[in-house]
Parts: structure tokens; C-alpha cells; sequence
């Protein structure tokens, strides 16, 4: 099999940000956010300053400098304000906080539901709901507690000792700096590549675990039926321990800065102490400077520690962050219509002799292959890749019923998918009809494709909720009877209202309380109650019984009058209403024609029928 290279924009993963880009980027998300952020850290600062200021207020009025009335009454003034600062400055970075995550949420969902089908199939549902929660959860601390805290360290012990040395004595300030600024500037670059990467490692392997979890819940049946639950554990046990191992690393490395930090803050205290001594034995100071020196030294402490402790918390966070990023800013496999005037497309003028029965989808001269490694965890990679459809060409007239048959692995699905536009081909043309021509899906915005074509997979997804609202899907406004009329279609009304809660049966999450053959009939209603004027049907009815299945073929015939039908089918023997069929093989038609000519025509379709 011949091999193509895929386009970039099927190919591309956005390359792996640095951290500095990332702050970018989460404020480029956030912009409208930023004045409650700048809030924040204002009060933080105000709020910081004032604690430090009650600790001098207390050296002031313990060496008299202050009366006592004076020194409660202020330092009680202080403490009221500090805790209305706290409490605003908590409000305001969470608001902030809070109302990214809701943005980055509603980006991820946006983002991500035009690369689906692609690039959801492929991906794990575990690794994408952990990126789609604890993800974005984790993202919180960079808007609530890095800003703020980052700026407070630096602006509160700058402010604090320039008072100090322009009130009480530049030497003890000078003497309080260095510790000050090793601690805010030196400390947390420490052992910062390698907390980093721990960091990203720990997180990966969190999305790593969920989507163990995620894969053991979802075939839980087939573990237990082939004993496979140790193995299952062990892999678990695995993943845990290397998501440890990486969060022990960072753990480390954050024990020993905090370490550091206290030591570098015990020093601060002491070198005030040592330099304010001996200013006073040599009657350069007096004992309330160094008091206040020490009081202020001190009062650093918390505006300082704060520093180490976001720092290990900010790396996780833009581990978490990297892997949104991967996804929100993925090239979309698939983009909206480039839409031209004018219509119909190159393909126009080559069809007008189908004006009795105009083109309803057509393929001309259609190549595809899929990308390497389609899913959120896959890292770039390169083409060529396998192919899959080869120079395909063929119409499906309006109101024709086309069944594509073939061998398994022939692309007959992937022809489905190109008709929806859930990809788009490498080479050649997929048109839809407009008017008396057809007109590249390309050029056909996404949401109007989408109420102009159903499909109903052989594995349709079944949500939580009830019959009537899973086959209201497309038109939640539908009637009752409007439901029961597709219900109808799908020969499933009877069922439905025998069951004591009819259309408000319940279904569970993937169809759960339904049997297959049942969940594919009320795709079929759902599809039929979009009424779509392209119906592709992938395996539609393949977990129907023989009887079953000819009575919803029976009905969806009378019903799709005028509509076309194009379906995927391994059973050759039930073609049903099929006008024509096309037969794939490895990629490439092999034969089309009505049912009854080729069964007898000694091609490829007789072969298969005869296997
Ligand atoms: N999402 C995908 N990513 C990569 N390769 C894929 C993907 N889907 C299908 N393929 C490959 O493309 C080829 C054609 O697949 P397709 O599902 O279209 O065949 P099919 O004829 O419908 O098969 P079947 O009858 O078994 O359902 C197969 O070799 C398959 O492995």
C-alpha cells in the first residue's frame, strides 16, 4: 500500500511552551481579568505592610515612645484593617481566579469540539476529562496565588526596609537586605529546572492514572471475563508510583527551599541583632531602633515565605496548564467554510447532467490517509502515512440509496467520514448538492453541514437521561409526537410506550438499561427526527435481529423519500431498498452497480457474496 504525506494541519501539535509563554498565554485568556488581579495585589501589599506596622506599633509602645491608650487603640485600628484587606484581597484573586478557570473551561470545550470526532477518537476520555478538571483546577493558583504574592514579596520588603532606613537607621536596614533578597530572588530559582520537570512529570502521570481508571470502569466486563484484573492493578500500581516518585522529587526539592527560607529568615533577625548591638554599645543606636529593626525583620517573615510556597504549587499549576494548551491551541483537524460567493464549485459544471436528479454528495478523485498517532497524548509526528482511500470517485444522486460494501479494512467507514467532514481528504473533492451542483464541503459552513447530514454509527453514544431527550438530540423542541413519529421510523414506539415511564424511560450514561439493537434504534429516530437530507448510516441495524431489521429498513425507505441514503454495510445478503453499490477494496472502488446485477455479474460483489 502506496503511502502520502499529511498536511500539517492534520499533522501539527503546537510545540511544547515554556513557562514564560505560558504566563503569556493565560493572560492573553484572561485579559478582561487583569484590574481585579492588579486589585489584589494592591491590597495584599496595604494588607502586609499593615501587619509588619503592628509589630512596630508594639516596639513603640513598649519603649514609651507611644502612650498605651494610643498604642492599643492604633494597633487595634491596624488589625481591623488588616483583616478587611485579607479578606477583600481573598475575594478579589479568587474572583479572578474563578472566573479564568470558567473562561479556560469554556475554551477547552470550544476548541476541542471542532477537532472531534479526529482528534477525540483516537484520545483517551480519562486523560481528557483529567485535562478538562483537575487541569484547569490546578491552573487556579497561577491567577490566585502567584501574582500577588510574587509582587507582595518583593514590594512589601522594599517598602518595610526603606522605612526602616530612612526613620530608624540605614545600617540596620542594610544589614536585613541581603537575607531579604536571597530569599525572594535566589531561592526559588533553586533546583527550578529539575521542579519543574517533576512537576510535568507528576502531572502527566495523574492524566496517565485517570485514564487507567477511566479504561478499566469502561471494560470492566471484559477484565473480569478474562482474568485480567491483577495485571490491570499492576499496571496501576506502575503508573501510581512513577506520578510518586516524580511528586516526591518535587517535594524534596521544595522541603529543602523551605528550609533555606527559615534558615535565611532566622538570619535576617540575627544579623539585625548583631549590627543593632553593636550600633548600641558604640551609642550610634539606641535599643527602640533595634527593636523595631527586629520587629521588622520579623514582620518580613510572611510576605517572604509565601515566595517558596507558590513556587513549587505554580510549577504544577503550568504543568497542568502545558497540557490545555496542547489542546486548545491544537490546529483544528477540521475548519469552518471558506466561504466564497458564488456557490456551487469546480465540480459544478462536470455534474449538470444529473439536473433530473441532481448530485446529492459526490466524491472525485478522493485520497486519504490518516494522520500518525491521531489522539490528545500524541506528540508531533511525521507523515507519511498508510493509504487509506485511493482516487475515489462517485455520486450519490438525491433520493438514491448507496450501500458501500467491501472487506474489513476496505475505508468504507472512513468514506462516512469524509462525507460528514469529520476529516478532510488529501486530495480530490467532497461535494454536497447546492442548488443543481455540488459544492465542496469545505465551503459549506460546519453548522449548516450539520443539519443537512445524520449519521447513525454502528456504536451510537447514549447520554444520560431519557429515551425522548437522547432522540430529541437534534431538535430538543420536538413534540411527543414528533418523537414517537421517528421512534416509529426506528420501529422502537411500541417498545417505548409499553415501558411505564415512556418517552421519560431512563437511559443510562452510553446507553446503559438499553440493548444494542435498542440503542441503535433510537439513533435512527434521532436521525430521522433531524431529518437531514443526507442519511449515512455506518453498520446502522448490524445489532438487529433479521425481522426487526426489515421492518426499520421498510420504514426508513418510505420515510427517506427524496432523501439519500448513503450506508456502510458488511451484510451483503440484507441490501434492503440499496439502489446501487459500490464496492471498496483496499481502498479503491472495484465495482458499482444495482444489487441484482452485480450478484450475477462474477466481480468482486459475487465473490463476496459467495465467502
Ligand atoms: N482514526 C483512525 N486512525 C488511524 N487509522 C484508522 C482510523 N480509522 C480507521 N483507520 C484505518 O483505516 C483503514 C480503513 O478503516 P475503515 O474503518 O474505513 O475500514 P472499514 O472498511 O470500515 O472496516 P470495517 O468493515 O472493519 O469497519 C483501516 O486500515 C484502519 O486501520
Amino acid at each position: 500500500m502506496s503511502t502520502v504525506t499529511t498536511p500539517a494541519a492534520q499533522q501539527r501539535e503546537p510545540a511544547r511552551p515554556s513557562r514564560p509563554q505560558l504566563v503569556a498565554w493565560l493572560l492573553r485568556q484572561t485579559a478582561p481579568l487583569l484590574w481585579p488581579l492588579a486589585l489584589a495585589t494592591v491590597l495584599r501589599v496595604v494588607g502586609q505592610l499593615a501587619g509588619i506596622a503592628i509589630l512596630v506599633v508594639a516596639v513603640l509602645g513598649v519603649s514609651g515612645q507611644l502612650s498605651l491608650s494610643a498604642t492599643v487603640v492604633t494597633m487595634v485600628v491596624l488589625a481591623l484593617a488588616k483583616a478587611v484587606l485579607r479578606y477583600l484581597e481573598q475575594f478579589s484573586g479568587h474572583f479572578v481566579a474563578f472566573a479564568a478557570l470558567a473562561r479556560l473551561r469554556d475554551l477547552f470545550y470550544a476548541r476541542l469540539a471542532p477537532q472531534a470526532p479526529a482528534a477525540t477518537e483516537g484520545a483517551g476520555s480519562g486523560e481528557l476529562s483529567e485535562r478538562a478538571t483537575r487541569d484547569i483546577d490546578r491552573v487556579e493558583v497561577f491567577f490566585a496565588h502567584t501574582a500577588p504574592p510574587a509582587l507582595s514579596a518583593v514590594l512589601v520588603p522594599a517598602i518595610a526596609l526603606a522605612w526602616l532606613g530612612g526613620t530608624q537607621d540605614a545600617i540596620l536596614a542594610s544589614a536585613i537586605a541581603p537575607f531579604v533578597i536571597f530569599v525572594v530572588l535566589v531561592v526559588p530559582a533553586l533546583g527550578g529546572g529539575a521542579s519543574w520537570r517533576a512537576s510535568r512529570d507528576a502531572v502527566a502521570a495523574k492524566g496517565a492514572v485517570a485514564q487507567h481508571v477511566s479504561d478499566s470502569v469502561q471494560g470492566v466486563r471484559e477484565v473480569l471475563a478474562f482474568e485480567h484484573t491483577a495485571a490491570r492493578l499492576d499496571d496501576m500500581d506502575a503508573r501510581s508510583e512513577s506520578g510518586a516518585r516524580s511528586s516526591l522529587l518535587a517535594a524534596r526539592i521544595s522541603a529543602v527551599r523551605g528550609a533555606l527560607v527559615l534558615l535565611l529568615q532566622w538570619g535576617s533577625v540575627l544579623a539585625a541583632l548583631l549590627v543593632g548591638s553593636a550600633g548600641v554599645a558604640a551609642g550610634e543606636l539606641i535599643w527602640s531602633q533595634l527593636l523595631v529593626a527586629l520587629a521588622v525583620a520579623i514582620g518580613l517573615f510572611v510576605p517572604t515565605r509565601a515566595v517558596e510556597s507558590f513556587v513549587t504549587d505554580l510549577n504544577a499549576s503550568f504543568a497542568s496548564a502545558a497540557r490545555l494548551y496542547e489542546v486548545i491551541e491544537r490546529p483544528p483537524i477540521v475548519t469552518d467554510a471558506l466561504a466564497q460567493p458564488g456557490g456551487a464549485g469546480q465540480a459544478d459544471s462536470a455534474r449538470q447532467e444529473h439536473r433530473e436528479h441532481p448530485v446529492a454528495l459526490a466524491f472525485d478523485g478522493v485520497t486519504f490517509a490518516y494522520p500518525e498517532g491521531v489522539g490528545s497524548n500524541s506528540e508531533a509526528h511525521a507523515a507519511p502515512s498508510r493509504v487509506v482511500l485511493d482516487d475515489v470517485t462517485f455520486d450519490l444522486r438525491t433520493g438514491e440509496h448507496l450501500t458501500v460494501v467491501g472487506p474489513s479494512g476496505s475505508g468504507k467507514s472512513t468514506i462516512a467520514s469524509l462525507a460528514l467532514r469529520f476529516w478532510d481528504p488529501l486530495g480530490g473533492v467532497v461535494s454536497l448538492r447546492r442548488g443543481a451542483g455540488p459544492e465542496p464541503l469545505q465551503r459549506i459552513p460546519l453548522d449548516e453541514l450539520r443539519t443537512r447530514t445524520a449519521l447513525v454509527p454502528q456504536r451510537p453514544y447514549l447520554s444520560d437521561g431519557t429515551v425522548g431527550q437522547n432522540v430529541a438530540l437534534a431538535r430538543p423542541d420536538a413534540s411527543d409526537e414528533e418523537i414517537l413519529a421517528a421512534l416509529r421510523v426506528a420501529a422502537l414506539d411500541e417498545w417505548v410506550m409499553q415501558q411505564p415511564k415512556g418517552l421519560d424511560t431512563p437511559v443510562r450514561e452510553r446507553g446503559g438499561g438499553l440493548s444494542g439493537g435498542q440503542r441503535q434504534r433510537v439513533a435512527i429516530a434521532r436521525a430521522v427526527l433531524a431529518d437531514p437530507e443526507l442519511l449515512v448510516l455506518d453498520e446502522a441495524t448490524s445489532a438487529l435481529d433479521a425481522a426487526t431489521e426489515q421492518t426499520v429498513r421498510e420504514r426508513l425507505a418510505e420515510w427517506a423519500a427524496g432523501r439519500s441514503i448513503l450506508e456502510i454495510s458488511h451484510r451483503i445478503d440484507t441490501l434492503g431498498d440499496t439502489d446501487r453499490v459500490l464496492v471498496l477494496d483496499a481502498g479503491r472502488i472495484v465495482e458499482v452497480g444495482s444489487p441484482e446485477r452485480l450478484r450475477h455479474a462474477g466481480g468482486p460483489f459475487q465473490q463476496l457474496l459467495e465467502r
